[in-house]
């Protein structure tokens, strides 16, 4: 009897010579409608599934291939005689190769317009089931699930080198197949479930990722840990391109993350008011608004010269040649900006080392929302803080009320403690930080480094906390210092103390109710 191959395929690239290849090596060809009519139509000698099962397709193809005749065909092992002795019973022939791509799902849901019923049209049932059997049946079953696998399996069938691995790393290809669908199907209907929001939240769902390999890195934290880098293809930093620059590693990515953070608070694009960050270790050293790019940036490197050195840069706005001449003016390791015109970047392949990477906002506006973090074993997943501030919710608590200047700082202050690891305390005035007490582990510590940091600059500057004050003792140590103005979340239970310091030593605060812990 001729080996029997199964081809039901909804891409239709490479079907053909496929076919003509496994007609040439003596095999007859089995095919369901669509596959059938294309295979006919190029002059090819094909069965259709529904006159080798004597079933017609049903439910308008629903239902094609689930058939005995078909899995029978698939599944009996040929060494095992009570297999072989059901298919005798029954008239099944063994199939000996099976070519089946799915129903393109993932392209269907791409469509964010796509409509509910047509997306589950789109999930394909027998093909799986057809896949899943074969790989099964590996050991005497050749399974191909994409057109990349035709040329070398031809190749192979031609010098007859379908080996037992080949069969075996086929199915793993398979199953990996199979479940990568599945993953694309579940969280897609989670987030219908969950409407807008992408986390389930009274029924959490098991977390299922996958996220194809963006580039292997030279090693993680440090080069004794290996490391690669996972990631959307089209969304978030997976659509960042580089521009120039030495390999990007572990570290710089976390604190690249954490630079373009803290530069989208003021927006990222066209339109936005001109910021700059530079980070150092995962925290803001330096941020600051200007009328331009190169201003903004001139006032981030100010603000803390020595830490600069090394750091890592955000800026929102597309860079010119005045912000590139300041990025070339010291040693840094990347920068990350919406775009870099001609003489900017001419100016930057001086220093050939420095990493440039150009975001587009729309691909930021693509990545998920779901922050994801790993414990021994385990998955944390949250919500990214990055709602933006909503200052109608501030009150004030002091007796006095803050001047619109001071408001204006506090404001600027409270959009970056956020972004520092907690205790955070920033220092800032005029749309510029001066100091930036981060990872304390108490808070009036964080608060002595931000004001040791912004020195005589604190004197009528304003002081933010990412969580409240315990004690009054962060508003005294300001007060002393020179600051005017304090913004935290309030809701300790000593608010009060901090309080009657403030209205003491003539100091503004405004309490948001809403805290921003970053660990
Ligand atoms: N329902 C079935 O029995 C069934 N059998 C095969 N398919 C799929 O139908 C597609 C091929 O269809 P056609 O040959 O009619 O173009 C393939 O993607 C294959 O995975 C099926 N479709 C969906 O489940």
């Amino acid at each position: 009897m001729a080996p029997t191959a199964l081809l039901s395929v909804s891409n239709k690239e490479g079907l053909v010579p496929l076919a003509e290849g496994l007609l040439e090596a003596g095999y007859q060809l089995i095919s369901s409608g669509g596959t059938a009519a294309a295979l006919k139509a190029a002059g090819l000698e094909v069965t259709k599934v529904a006159e080798h099962t004597g079933a017609p397709e049903i439910l308008g193809g629903r239902v094609k291939t689930l058939h005995p005749r078909i899995h029978g065909g698939i599944l009996a092992r040929r060494c095992e005689p009570s297999h072989q002795a059901d298919l005798e019973a029954q008239g099944i022939a063994p199939i000996d190769v099976v070519v089946v791509n799915l129903y393109p799902f993932r392209e269907t849901v791409a469509n964010p317009e796509v409509a509910f019923d047509t997306a589950i049209e789109n999930i394909d049932i027998g093909g799986p089931a057809m896949v899943r059997a074969a790989a099964k049946n590996h050991a005497d079953v050749v399974v191909l699930t994409s057109p990349s696998q035709y040329e070398p399996f031809l190749e192979c069938l031609r010098t007859g080198a379908i080996s037992a691995a080949l069969r075996r790393q086929l199915a793993l290809e398979a199953f990996q197949h199979t479940a990568s669908y599945d993953t694309a199907i579940s969280s897609w209907l989670a987030a219908q479930l969950a409407g807008a929001a992408e986390l389930p939240s009274a029924v959490a769902a098991p977390l299922r990722l996958e996220l194809p390999a963006r580039q292997s890195l030279r090693y993680g934290e440090n080069p004794h840990q290996q490391a690669t880098w996972h990631s959307e293809p089209a969304a978030g930093w997976g659509a960042a391109v580089q521009l120039q620059g030495k390999e990007l590693s572990y570290n710089n990515l976390i604190d690249l993350d954490a630079a373009l953070a803290t530069v989208r608070e003021f927006g990222y694009g066209p339109g936005a008011q001109p910021a700059a960050v530079v980070v150092k270790h995962t925290n803001p050293c330096g941020v600051a608004i200007g009328h331009s790019g190169a201003a903004a940036l001139s006032r981030a490197l100010d603000a803390d010269r020595l830490s600069a050195f090394g750091g890592i840069v955000a800026i929102n706005c597309v860079v010119d040649l005045a912000t590139a001449e300041l990025l070339t003016s010291l040693f840094l390791e990347c920068v990350v900006a919406p775009g870099f015109d001609g003489p900017a970047l001419e100016r930057l392949a001086t220093k050939a080392n420095l990493r440039l990477l150009e975001l587009n906002p729309a691909a930021i506006a693509m990545a998920s929302r779901r922050q994801l973090r790993t414990l021994l074993g385990g998955v944390l997943v949250q919500e990214l803080d990055d709602q933006p501030v909503d200052g109608a919710a501030w009150q004030v608590v002091s007796e006095r009320q803050p001047t619109a200047q001071e408001l204006d700082d506090l404001g600027f202050a409270w959009k970056l403690a956020r972004h520092v690891r907690s205790n955070a305390i920033t220092v800032a005035k005029g749309g510029q930080s001066l100091g930036i007490g981060a990872g304390q582990m108490n808070r009036v510590g964080s608060a002595r480094l931000a004001l040791e940091a912004a020195g005589d600059r604190a004197r009528g500057a304003v002081l933010a906390s990412d969580g409240f004050f315990p004690f009054d003792d962060t508003v005294r140590l300001a007060a002393g210092q020179g600051i005017t103005a304090v913004i935290q979340p309030g809701g300790s239970v000593r608010d009060a103390d901090s309080i009657t310091a403030c209205n003491a030593l003539g100091l503004a605060m405004v309490v948001t109710g809403r805290r921003h812990f970053l660990h």
